[in-house]
């Protein structure tokens, strides 16, 4: 028991150093062979295709980002436009009414002062009345009504217009030179009594024949609209202003004195109020202090004034831009996380990759083992033909076979004649030299695919022939004996002077009821024994 584990073992070992050898020469063809092959390999697409849908999500995070921004950018614009819009409109009807308060009072001092005061005298009388209007009107900041010449016939404050004349004043001019009966609203200037700052609103007077006889003036405090405009949160950088059709800045809050009287007839307000019309919005930056904002303008449609709210772009869009940050540091986040995920998951399927190549590999290079071994495990080493197991094994399952089908089968077997001698004369290692190469022969002679060739044991052979008869067999060992004759392998110790051998046949039909073999190989080999009987060197049944 013990020594057959032994051979056994060693066998394996044989075979694992064979095969090492081979595995030196064939590992790194194989290594490359399979890092082609991973190339193309299913992990490597999965691989390319999580990156393509990684960058897919980053795009589309990208996008939505992107859309959404400028979705909640309009949305700020817009409600910004519906705001400063609205707020402008409600001015323009508070600059009207606010005008028009006033400017009913000159239209009726106008008729009262045509129709009564003819010759155009002082009107002293009326003082108290113009004084009262002014207590009673917070806008009004004087009311005065001038001759011809610019000097006072009644006014509100009578005691100090009393020597000044308003003949240089641009609205005395205005009406002086100009027919129409319309209302003129002048820019901001000082008043000539207080030194306040004020608009204008005045009327031409006429005499009965239709000239000129002096102006009904009423004075507007400018700080009543700076402070009525302060009262309203248009945000750190907002503006409102009103300026006349010809572009004169009448009003401004933040209060910018310089910036009264100047003409913004060629800025972007009104660029837009000539081409877009009475009511519009646009972003635009401004004339005064070149910040960009977002201006809703209304031009008054009783006067001939346009009111302006702006406010300013950077104030407007700081809460999207504070969102959209927010979205972006979000996003940008989920996106790193992603990458960090899609990182470690193309980690883990190029380790697996690698593990399953490694393993193929591993699984590969078993198989081959498997291969060499089976094939040792089979193989005699020394005649290269197959060992006592393997003929065997072949012997039982042919034998069930033959019994099956009801078919022949036949067995030769083979003894070297005199092979004593021929180790005494030649040495062992010659023996095993003439054995081989017997061995060698055999396996080159023509044969069927399912004859089966093995050394016995010692000098012994035996060939198992299935489906053949006795005759089959017969011939077959007949050819053997004459190609190891015509080997020629010198034998001084056998009488024909070469080696020779001897073989004894045997054929039957095997029936169920003899299922072991041992009687047909018995048979074999009495046979053989009858060949060496007749003098060695031929063929015996
Ligand atoms: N060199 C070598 N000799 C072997 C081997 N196996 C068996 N032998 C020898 O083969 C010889 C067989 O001798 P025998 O059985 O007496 O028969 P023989 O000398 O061939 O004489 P006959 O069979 O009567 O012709 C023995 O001396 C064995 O030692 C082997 O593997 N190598």
């Amino acid at each position: 028991m013990f020594p057959k584990i032994a051979n056994q073992i060693l066998v394996v070992d044989e075979a694992l150093q064979s095969i090492n050898v081979i595995r030196q020469h064939q590992s790194i063809d194989l290594i490359k062979f399979f890092k082609f092959l991973s190339f193309f390999s299913k992990e490597r697409s999965i691989v390319a295709g999580m990156v393509v849908f990684l960058l897919l999500i980053t795009l589309s995070l990208a996008s939505i980002v992107a859309w959404t921004s400028w979705q909640e950018h309009e949305k700020e614009r817009s409600l910004a436009e519906a705001t400063t819009s609205n707020l402008a409109r409600a001015l323009a009807q508070h600059a009207s009414d606010s005008i028009q308060s006033t400017d009913n009072i000159v239209v009726s001092l106008i008729n009262s002062v045509e129709r009564t005061n003819k010759d155009r005298a002082p009107l002293r009388d009326l003082n108290p009345f113009l004084s009262q209007f002014v207590a009673e009107l917070p806008i009004l900041q004087a009311i005065s009504i001038l001759d011809e010449q610019g000097n006072t016939l009644a006014s509100s404050e009578a005691a100090l217009s009393k020597n000044i004349n308003f003949n240089d004043r641009e609205y005395f001019q205005h009406h002086k030179n100009t027919d129409d009966r319309k209302p003129y609203i002048g820019p901001a200037i000082h008043s000539k009594t207080t030194g306040e700052l004020i608009l204008t609103v005045s009327r031409r007077l006429n005499n009965p024949s239709g000239n000129f006889a002096g102006v009904v003036i009423a004075a507007l405090r400018l700080d009543y609209f700076q402070y009525f405009y302060a009262e309203l949160n248009i945000g750190h950088s907002g503006v409102i202003f009103v300026a006349n059709d010809e572009g004169i800045l009448l009003v401004r809050y933040p209060f910018v004195e310089s910036a009264l009287g100047s003409s913004i007839a060629n800025g972007k307000v009104f660029d837009a109020y000539r081409n877009k019309g009475p009511v519009a919005s646009v972003m635009v930056q401004s004339m005064i202090d070149q910040k960009n904002r977002l201006y809703s303008y209304h031009h008054l449609e009783t006067y001939p004034l346009l009111i302006a709210v702006g406010i300013g772009q950077e104030e407007l869009f700081s809460p999207w831009r504070e969102k959209t940050f927010r979205l972006i540091v979000i996003c940008g986040f989920l996106l790193i996380l992603l990458s960090l995920f899609g990182t470690y998951l193309i980690r883990q399927i190029n380790k697996r990759q690698t593990s399953e190549s490694e393993l193929q590999r591993a699984k590969l290079e078993l198989e081959s083992l498997n291969a060499e071994l089976e094939k040792l495990a089979s193989e005699d080493s020394l005649t290269g033909l197959c060992n006592r197991r393997k003929f065997d094994t072949t012997l039982k399952q042919e034998y069930v076979r033959a019994i099956r089908n009801r078919t022949s089968l036949a067995l030769i077997m083979i003894d070297v004649d005199k092979f004593k001698q021929y180790n005494d004369i030649y040495g062992h290692p010659a023996g095993d030299d003439c054995l081989a190469r017997i061995g060698t022969a055999l396996k080159k002679m023509p044969s069927r695919s399912a004859d089966l060739i093995a050394r016995y044991g010692g000098e012994e052979l035996i060939i198992l022939l299935p489906e053949t008869d006795i005759h089959g067999a017969e011939n077959i060992a007949e050819r053997a004996r004459t190609i190891i004759e015509s080997l020629a392998i010198p034998h001084s110790g056998n009488q024909p002077g070469v080696v020779t051998i001897s073989a004894g046949v045997a054929a039957l039909k095997p029936v169920l009821a003899d299922p072991n073999p041992i009687g047909f190989l018995r048979a074999a080999d009495e046979a053989l024994y009858s060949a060496k009987a007749q003098g060695r060197n031929c063929v015996s049944r």
